[in-house]
């Protein structure tokens, strides 16, 4: 345990660490290294340190632009300054405070305008910006501001009433959100959720509302053979379990990222049972693609100023290719549920109604873009039905 650090040290090591992204390490791995190297930071300073660089990664343009620079130094006073916290009072030069301002700090940088406002790099406020119209702007506007927590109910566990009862005990206030039947929003007490006895005995589980949603959405029915074709870390395998009570056959192309599902399974009392080569045909295939995470990018910020056209255009092949794959075992009849976190069309609409051209036999059944302004993470779902038998 550290002996602590003032607000001013943690603003002027948010700084140094900010300079490290910008010379290309990718933020967890900046905030890492500077952790290693900071004995005295205790467990408060860090999660203060982390959410002053998340907060200006979320804000890069217009932290640089109101700071009038694009050093870490000046985008913490850009920061500051959108805080409406005088940075004079924190930029002293006294113990570990950042030194004092000069008169050209004082006057430089000019409230934030256009794609600088809009916190994204133009050509993808240009490509947003075709994919949600006038959507864009209080969806970007959302991307500046950091994501709620949200639970997920284990109803097989327990009523939500239940397990608001049982996380209030533990100091962690919840309320119910119109956008998933079984969602819990976290309105105090976050960093408590991951210790609490409510989330080791499988009452609930961390999942944004959206992709509750998400799943919700899915025409699931005891029964049915049901396949996650791209599980990752179970968390929609979970809530389908949840959902139907039976079985769900999970499977990822890099099975290491399945590691935790038979312990997140145990938590639950959720039957999921992982799969390397699963075998058709299949009622329901859920094929949570990988992709540019756009909507989620509240959360993860760094990926909003790394993704790149050629990066998404590979992404865009690939999601075509585990499609067309995914839709071969599929039984006649069933679904191909197709997810993404993203908003981009070109991964959504595009990507969907590429495969219905490619597969004229198949029809779309439903098709639902979730926006941060709905309350979760940016969401895409589209169900494809595939010919009779
Ligand atoms: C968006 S993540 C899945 C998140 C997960 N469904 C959840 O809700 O927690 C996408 C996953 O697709 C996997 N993946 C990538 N290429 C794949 C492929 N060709 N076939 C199957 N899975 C693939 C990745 O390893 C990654 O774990």
């Amino acid at each position: 345990m550290g002996t602590g650090m003032t607000p001013a040290a943690r603003i002027a090591a948010a700084a140094e660490i900010i300079d490290s992204i910008s010379a290309g390490l990718p933020a967890e791995k900046a905030l890492l290294r500077w952790s290693r190297n900071s004995r005295f930071a205790g467990s408060k300073d860090r999660a203060a340190v982390r959410d002053h660089v998340f907060e200006v990664l979320r804000r890069w343009r217009s932290t640089a632009a109101q700071g009038g620079g694009s050093d870490g130094r000046s985008r913490m006073i850009g920061l500051l300054r959108q805080q409406q916290v005088d940075p004079d009072t924190i930029f002293t030069g006294e113990g570990h405070a950042p030194a004092a301002l000069s008169d050209a700090e004082r006057a430089a940088g000019a409230l934030p305008e256009g794609n600088d406002l809009l916190d994204l790099p133009d050509w993808l406020a240009d490509r947003l910006g075709a994919s949600l119209g006038d959507r864009l702007a209080p969806a970007a506007e959302m991307l500046r501001h950091r994501a709620p927590v949200f639970l997920r109910v284990n109803t097989r566990r327990c009523s939500l009433e239940a397990a608001q009862a049982a996380l209030a005990d533990e100091g962690i206030e919840t309320r119910l959100h119109g956008l998933a039947s079984t969602a819990l929003e976290v309105t105090a007490g976050e960093r408590g959720v991951g210790r609490s006895a409510a989330y080791a005995d499988g009452l609930v589980e961390l999942q944004d509302v959206a992709s509750q949603a998400v799943v919700e959405a899915l025409p699931l029915s005891p029964g049915l053979r049901v396949l996650d074709y791209c599980a990752g870390g179970g968390g929609k395998a979970l809530a389908m379990a949840a959902r139907t009570g039976g079985e769900i056959i999970a499977h990822d192309a890099n099975p290491e990222r399945m590691a935790d599902i038979p312990a997140r399974a145990a938590r639950a009392g959720a039957r999921i049972l992982t799969a390397d080569a699963p075998e058709g045909p299949f009622d329901l295939l859920l094929c949570d693609v990988p992709c540019s995470g756009s909507g989620a990018w509240r959360r993860s910020p760094d990926g909003k100023w790394r993704l790149d056209p050629d990066g998404l255009a590979e992404l865009c092949r690939l999601q075509a290719e585990i499609l067309d794959t995914a839709a071969r075992l599929v039984a006649p009849g069933g679904i191909l549920a197709y997810a993404t976190c993203s908003m981009l069309a070109e991964e959504n609409g595009d990507a969907t109604r590429g495969f219905l051209d490619r597969m004229p036999e198949w029809t779309s059944q439903f098709e639902r873009q979730f926006l941060p302004q709905d309350g979760g993470d940016g969401f895409y779902l589209r169900l494809l039905a595939a010919p009779g038998a």
